[in-house]
């Protein structure tokens, strides 16, 4: 019988926990076993105090084992570890197939559950200090759910009563030993009141229910073994959840989006499926493209992570920003690189036809939001299409003899760009775009597009037209509530349709259950496009828990940044690494406060460009906007003073009520942006009078 070699989610984050040469041996072991697991030289010890009888431990060095688990139809790598680390794990796990889910899991032997009951029981100060909340009621969140409920969900049986009895904070603490799907699918019950349906399945083989395919995976050659083992850190590139499998490898036929809050993995499924693209056609051209250098960077890396460095597929895929996407076309079409204005010489432009023409009665405030949002935004070249575009919520506005008196200024503004030469970036995607649109042969088969929320009316025309008339041709990723660049617009009018070809991931991996739960304050629970589809973001559940968010105020910005200090100081003596912290700030004004902060701590710090963001050994400070796309272990986002955020100067610029509307919008996404970067630690500061926007994050009104 032929023997299936697999890998398990488990062995890949304990690898990673091991020192370099530790791993460097056991990978070797590793490679040895897949070759022959029954060659001489390996020596296994069976593990016999385990209670599964398909344990075995195997020797990589003096310290070094390998747990793996065979019989006689798979032989799988479990863990790896210290000797005694290995043991002990070995010893209170089992695998088997749920009786109920059919899926295999790898359950922990229920300890005794005491521990977690106590950790529940509510926290009675001794002496009742007035503002101290008052201790939550004891919630039992499970007691309505049935034995079959618990089962079919994935809970293993002999956890089915503990978990019925658990109170919030216990099942919490007990969530992290739960199998991860029956895990996900009680969170979602606390959040949402709803039980997930189990997936469906028909396998008889217990590794190939969608729960398993999660967390074991089949390891057919050496080659596959390297890759799997080379970035063990990277789980995401081995094992992807059901529901991000599902958008990976679905066709769709027609454009297709899919959304979901900060950290589902988004980004992960739009790696998978360009990779997924460029193995399918040999002659196929895959771009994937993002916001800015820096993320565009990351996931050239990423990319070359997930399908191995020497993979002809990397060279299938080209992976550049939307601008630079833009630049390059445009020369191929041109035969000469396009030069941009930059943003004084654009406001000039404007001032000085605002004189020549005589636009009396509107402010040059109001006239630069004018060419920025509509008018150069839209490309719009004559009076007629100035009377037609869609002027989403600036509809009471201008009436249309306003508009026929204000449209010289802005041809004056073009001309007087043209003249020097000069574009702006909605000219060079919209001639590009122009370009493209009527031919029939386009630069690329199939596009995957990053951070779709930050796309403009220019830049997703220019996607469109560049893209085929074909199944799978655009593919966008993003976040509604992430949004903080552009002005809301409607895709379908620009013939981009995605209802009924959109889907929403639920499960966060990158923040903890404590840090979502508050960053997600911040924002509605449901948040729609123009269009009508709808984010709902009241599904998701996070993977694993952490300590609450710190929310800390001052008066002086002196005590604010020995406070930062100090928890910088406290997260790296807990062994985080300073390339693992980041600080964020609204704005580079405030970066000086940053940089403070951090060598109070007596570490090095280096600052986030629009370059580049390499990883180096120090903390990575950072205005928010930055911040987009990345990820920390611990995030502090410092100086959220009133007036910081908000940024006052933005809301003074403000041209009418809509638009201030959205400044609010906006600033309150990019806080979100800036708290969902951290994973496990999360310290949000500010001098006294502090932003409005903390009180919400702070609230603690029941979910
Ligand atoms: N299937 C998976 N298994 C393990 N980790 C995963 C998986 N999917 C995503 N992750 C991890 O979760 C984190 C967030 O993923 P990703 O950056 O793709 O999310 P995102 O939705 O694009 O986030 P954001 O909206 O904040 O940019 C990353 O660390 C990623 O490696």
């Amino acid at each position: 019988m032929s023997l299936e070699f697999r890998i398990a989610a488990t062995f890949t984050a304990a690898l990673a926990r091991l020192a370099a040469p530790e791993q460097k041996a056991a990978k070797t072991t590793a490679f040895d076993l897949q070759m022959d697991p029954a060659a001489p030289g390996l020596k296994f010890h069976r593990i016999d105090r385990s209670r599964d009888p398909h344990f075995w431990s195997v020797r990589v060095n003096s310290d070094i084992r390998i747990i793996v688990h065979k019989t006689d139809a798979s032989f799988l790598l479990a863990y790896v570890g210290h000797h005694d680390d290995s043991y002990a794990w070995a010893e209170r796990r089992r695998i088997e197939a749920h009786p109920r889910t059919g899926a295999i899991q790898i359950v922990e032997v229920r300890e005794r559950v005491e521990e977690f009951v106590s950790a529940s029981a509510p926290a009675i100060p001794p002496t009742a200090a007035p503002e101290l909340p008052l201790p939550k009621p004891l919630v039992i969140p499970f007691r309505a759910l049935s034995d079959d409920d618990l089962l079919g969900v994935g809970v293993p049986s002999d956890w089915v009563a503990d978990v019925r009895k658990a109170s919030e904070d216990a099942f919490l603490a007990m969530a992290e030993h739960l199998p991860a799907e029956a895990a996900e699918a009680l969170l979602e019950y606390v959040g949402t009141g709803r039980l997930p349906k189990p997936a469906p399945t028909t396998e008889a083989d217990p590794f190939a229910h969608p729960d398993a395919l999660r967390r074991f995976r089949v390891v057919e050659n050496q080659e596959a073994l390297a890759l799997a083992l080379d970035a063990p850190w990277e789980r995401w590139a081995v094992f992807l959840h059901p529901a991000q499998q599902g958008v990976v490898d679905r066709s769709y036929n027609g454009p297709a989006r899919t959304s979901g809050s900060a950290g589902t993995g988004k980004t992960v499924v739009a790696l998978h499926r360009a990779a997924r693209l460029a193995q399918e056609a040999a002659d196929g051209r895959v771009l994937l493209t993002t916001f800015s250098q820096p993320l565009a960077k990351a996931l050239a890396r990423k990319l070359a992570v997930l399908v191995g460095d020497t993979s002809p597929v990397l060279r299938r895929v080209t992976v550049l920003p939307y601008r630079s996407v833009a630049d390059e076309l445009y020369q191929l079409a041109f035969g000469r690189r396009a030069v941009v204005a930059s943003d004084e010489q654009v406001e000039d432009a404007v001032l000085k036809a605002a004189e020549g023409v005589g636009a009396k009665g509107f402010t040059t405030r109001f006239l630069l939001s004018e060419w920025r949002h509509v008018v150069d935004a839209w490309q719009i070249a004559d009076v007629e299409a100035y009377a037609r575009v869609p002027r989403l919520g600036r509809k009471n506005r201008m009436s249309a003899g306003q508009r026929e008196r204000l449209w010289p200024v802005f041809a004056a503004v073009r001309a007087s760009l043209a003249k020097r030469g000069l574009a702006t970036w909605p000219d060079i995607f919209g001639r590009a775009a122009a370009y493209y649109a009527t031919r029939e042969t386009k630069p690329f088969t199939h596009i995957v597009v990053d951070e779709a929320q930050d796309l403009g009316v220019a830049e997703l025309r220019f996607l469109a037209a560049i893209a085929p008339a074909a199944s799978d041709a655009l593919f966008f990723a993003g976040d509604l509530g992430q949004r903080i660049f552009q002005q809301p617009f409607s895709w379908k009018e620009l013939g981009v349709d995605v209802r009924g070809r959109s889907s929403t991931l639920t499960v966060n991996y990158r923040t903890s259950h404590q840090i979502r739960q508050a960053a997600d304050r911040l924002l509605p629970s449901a948040v729609r496009d123009v269009d009508g589809n709808a984010d709902d973001r009241n599904r998701t559940v996070s993977v694993f828990n952490g300590p609450a968010p710190t929310i800390q105020q001052f008066d002086t910005e002196a005590k604010e940044t020995a406070g930062v200090a100090a928890w910088i100081a406290q997260a790296r003596a807990d062994g985080i690494l300073s390339s693992e912290i980041g600080v964020f700030v609204r704005s580079r004004v405030q970066l000086q406060r940053a940089r403070a902060a951090v060598e109070g701590a007596g570490l090095p710090w280096v600052e986030l460009s629009e370059q580049d963001q390499e990883v180096t050994g120090s903390v990575l400070i950072g205005t928010m906007h930055l911040a987009k796309g990345l990820e920390f272990k611990a995030a502090a986002v410092i100086a959220c003073d009133d007036g910081i955020l908000p940024l006052q100067e933005r809301l003074e610029a403000v041209a009418d009520e809509t638009e201030l509307d959205d400044v609010y919008e906006t600033e309150r996404q990019l806080f979100y942006v800036a708290c969902t970067r951290a994973r496990e630690r999360l310290l949000i500061s500010a001098t006294r009078p502090i932003s409005e926007f903390i009180q919400d994050i702070a609230s603690t009104r029941e979910e």
